[in-house]
């Protein structure tokens, strides 16, 4: 049977039976709960109007909030692990766009039961993985991913991948006549991606991350390059364990700047306390029939309803 939103977040949050879900709402459990926020802005690229109608693209410069996370629900979770995560909203005058994304650029679930297992699953520990690998291939290769990624020295040497597809109106003179393209969002770091080494790793404490972008930010902005990945014809659609070959075209949508500029900003120094809607979209774009992306914003408020 498909599963509810509220098994979804008990199974993100390793709270299974009532009790533990009631001593979780007493200490806010939150998935990515190690975390903060910045600002920044982004501006778009004035051609891919050429490409896209979307009307929101279609400004200067506009601002945006971040936070940038680890994943899980604890907030000792070490920062040499190798997941990293950016969320950004992007509010510009009549519309706004979320993001929320990985460094890992295929998810481990392509429907609810298998991101249900998995959840509840890694939580088992070794068995509990080894039955993942046995028995759900999307698992298995979202760990293979995860292995070979090294942990960066910083968020700003991150890709960032928004897993799901959307779908994306195309300009009435475009080859698509006035249709929708699909695509997935892709975060390409200005600074490039890099690698901690073992020494490197070693010499670390478990929490560097956050002062590092912060003490950064203060001479040269993090910057990403923001892309949509096309789909062509017969790449799967609605299910984010499949990656598309690299060759696919890619729009350049704009580029993110964070800098801090607005950090003194309450939208901004209570970001945490907010969600982050990765179906608040602007006109031109509307989710695709992936039902992992279809269950996010429900999880989101269920969690957040939870924390309160
Ligand atoms: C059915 C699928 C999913 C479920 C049930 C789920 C569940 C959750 C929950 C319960 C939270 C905590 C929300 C809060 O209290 O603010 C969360 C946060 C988050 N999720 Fe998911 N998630 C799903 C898919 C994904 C995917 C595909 C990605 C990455 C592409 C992702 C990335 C994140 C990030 C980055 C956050 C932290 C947002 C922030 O910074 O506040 N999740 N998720």
């Amino acid at each position: 049977a498909e599963k509810t939103i509220p098994e979804l977040v008990d199974a993100v949050n390793g709270t299974p039976d009532a009790a533990s879900r009631e001593a979780g709402k007493n200490v806010k459990l939150r998935n990515h709960t190690k975390g903060f926020c910045t600002s920044g802005s982004f501006k778009p690229n004035p051609q891919l109007q050429q490409t896209l109608a979307i009307p929101f693209f279609n400004q200067d410069s506009i601002k945006v909030t971040a936070r940038f996370s680890l994943g899980g629900t604890n907030p000792q979770i070490s920062d040499k692990t190798t997941g990293r995560f950016m969320s950004l909203k992007i509010d510009g005058d009549k519309e706004n766009l979320n993001f929320v994304t990985t460094n890992v650029p295929v998810f481990f679930a392509k429907n609810l039961e298998e991101f249900f297992n998995f959840q509840t699953k890694v939580k088992q520990g070794p068995e509990g993985k080894q039955w993942l690998i046995d028995n759900q291939p999307s698992a298995k290769a979202f760990f293979d991913h995860v292995r070979q990624l090294p942990p960066s020295p910083s968020f700003a040497n991150s890709r960032y991948f928004g897993v799901n597809s959307f779908l994306f109106s195309t300009q009435k003179n475009s080859v698509q006549q006035g249709e929708t393209v699909a695509g997935k969002w892709i975060f390409e770091p200005v600074a490039g991606t890099a690698a901690l080494s073992a020494s490197e790793l070693a010499s670390l404490s478990d929490d560097f991350l956050k002062a590092e972008l912060l003490e950064r930010i203060k001479t040269q902005p993090a910057q990403w390059n923001l892309y949509i990945q096309l789909a062509e014809m017969g790449d799967e659609i609605n299910d984010p364990t499949v990656i598309w070959p690299e060759t696919r075209q890619r729009l350049l949508v704009g580029q993110v700047m964070i800098n801090g500029e607005r950090d003194s900003d309450p939208q901004v120094q209570q970001c945490d306390k907010g969600i982050f809607n990765p179906l608040l979209l602007p006109k031109g774009i509307t989710a695709s029939a992936d039902p992992i992306l279809n269950a996010r914003t429900a999880a989101y408020v269920e969690s957040f309803i939870r924390r309160q």
